[in-house]
Parts: structure tokens; C-alpha cells; sequence
């Protein structure tokens, strides 16, 4: 089947900088595909392009077999309905409570009543351990707390493409387990396709299909765990073990 998510020759600049070059990368449904690169090589900014919340400087993306890139609001907005983010910095709404935000895109996509709507958020507040939590206000929380929040916003509506922003970043390793095991019973359970940027290469190899690599802008590596795991490219090599491992230096001395 053709990927739910595609990206065609995409190139991404900012006020003529480029940050990403030519990406092709092409996601199946149910698939959960890990991004992972050095800080500043446009992670986020990919998903912000699968998203619609950026327009590319070129290429094409195919979100559920519509191209994107010169989408309007509305045709957007109906996509939007299928799609949910989990912002790198949890981006809640900051005047309305835990229970509020949680519930936003239930308001705006569904017409289901408020009764169902109260059930549906104790529900997904409950899954991210934040049960009774509805009357908080945001800035009472915790950052890894806020996270749980945005991520329990993000599956309110059932999505069908979940876009994750470092997860588990800020999270203690428990949280971080729960937020894995959560990414992967959402596909297990409901066919979601996932796309999730994360630094923790622990949990890119507990819950990928497969990785993808950016580096400088460019897909470097794309893979199965294993494939990565056993990839000969030396960035990959060194951004997987955080260190240039001596086996590699000495490969390279060699004439
Ligand atoms: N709206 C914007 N306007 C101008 N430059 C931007 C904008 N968004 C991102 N950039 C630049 O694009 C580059 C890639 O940023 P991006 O946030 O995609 O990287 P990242 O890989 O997600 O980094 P990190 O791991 O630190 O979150 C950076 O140099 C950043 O400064």
C-alpha cells in the first residue's frame, strides 16, 4: 500500500536559508517511523511541514493520499481532524484548564456532547497518569507533566497520524516507558501511524519500525532497528553511541 505520509523532493528554507534538502521518505500506515539528528538539523521542522503548519520551499507532501503544500485552511483543517502533534514544548493553552485543553479538539472536530467529551478526557488523562487532574491549570504543572498533558490532547480525537516532538524529553525513565508503550499500543490497537522525533535512542529502538537519520538537513540513514544498529556511516555510527567508537577512528586511519 502507498505510504500514508509521502514526501517528494521536499527542500525547506528560511528567509533563503535552506534547512532541509530533497526529502524523500515515505511512511506506511501503521508504521511508526523515528527521526533522529543533532539539534538544529530540521526534525522539527519536518514534522511542522507534514503537519501544514509550514509550507515547503519545494517538493511535494502526501498526507492520506491529498498533497499538502498548496492545501488551503479548510481542506487542511479536515486533514487536521485525522492528525494529532505533541509539541516539543507541550504548547497547552495557558488561559484554559488540563480538562480544556485536553478536550480542544474534541470541541472543534467532533460534535459529540459534553457528557461524552468529560468521559473522553477523564479517559486519556487517566492513560498519561494525570487521572482527576481536569481543574489544573497549566502553570501548575510540571514540564514533564505538561508533556503527558499535550500527549493526552493529541489522542483525544483518535487520530490516525500521531506527530510526536521529543516525548519523552524532560520525562523520568517510567513516564518515558509509559509514553513508548503508549506510541506503540496506539498502533497495536488502532493502526496509528506515528512519526516521532526523539534524542532517547533507547526508546527510538524500543518502539521503531524504522529510523531515519538527519543530519545537516539531509536523510543521511533509513532503516530497521537492526539495519541502524549495523550501519557502516560513521555519523550514524557516532550519533548512536554519542561518542566516535575507536573501531571507527582506526577504520579510517587505515590507507
Ligand atoms: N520559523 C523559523 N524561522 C527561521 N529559522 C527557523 C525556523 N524554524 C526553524 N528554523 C531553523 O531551522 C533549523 C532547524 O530547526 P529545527 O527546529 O527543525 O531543528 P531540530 O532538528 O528539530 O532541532 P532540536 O533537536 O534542537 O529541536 C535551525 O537552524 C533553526 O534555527
Amino acid at each position: 500500500m502507498a505510504g500514508v505520509i509521502k514526501l517528494v523532493n521536499v527542500n525547506m528554507s528560511f528567509r533563503g536559508r535552506p534547512v532541509l534538502h530533497d526529502i524523500n521518505l515515505e511512511i506506511a500506515k501503521g508504521e511508526i517511523m523515528v527521526i533522529i539528528g543533532p539539534s538544529g538539523s530540521g526534525k522539527s521542522t519536518l514534522l511542522r511541514l507534514i503537519i501544514g503548519l509550514l509550507k515547503p520551499t519545494g517538493g511535494e507532501i502526501w498526507v492520506k493520499g491529498q498533497e499538502i503544500s498548496r492545501a488551503g485552511e479548510e481542506e487542511m483543517n479536515k486533514l487536521r481532524r485525522h492528525m494529532g502533534m505533541v509539541f516539543q514544548y507541550s504548547a497547552l493553552f495557558d488561559s484554559m484548564t488540563v480538562g480544556e485543553n485536553v478536550a480542544f479538539g474534541l470541541r472543534q472536530h467532533t460534535d459529540l456532547s459534553e457528557e461524552e467529551i468529560t468521559r473522553v478526557v477523564r479517559r486519556r488523562l487517566r492513560m498519561v497518569g494525570l487521572a482527576g487532574q481536569e481543574n489544573v491549570m497549566p502553570s501548575e504543572l510540571s514540564g514533564g507533566m505538561k508533556k503527558r498533558v499535550s500527549l493526552a490532547r493529541a489522542m483525544a480525537i483518535n487520530p490516525e497520524i500521531v506527530l510526536y516532538d521529543e516525548p519523552t524529553a524532560g520525562l523520568d525513565p517510567i513516564m518515558s516507558g509509559t509514553i513508548d508503550r503508549m506510541i506503540t499500543s496506539a498502533r497495536r490497537l488502532f493502526g496509528v501511524t506515528s512519526v516521532v522525533v526523539t534524542h532517547h535512542m533507547s526508546s527510538a529502538f524500543n518502539i521503531a519500525d524504522r529510523i531515519a537519520m538527519i543530519y545537516g538537513g539531509r536523510i543521511v540513514e533509513i532503516g530497521t532497528v537492526d539495519e541502524i544498529r549495523q550501519s557502516e556511516n560513521p555519523i550514524v555510527q557516532q550519533f548512536i553511541h554519542g561518542y566516535k567508537s575507536s573501531a571507527l577512528a582506526r577504520r579510517r586511519q587505515k590507507p
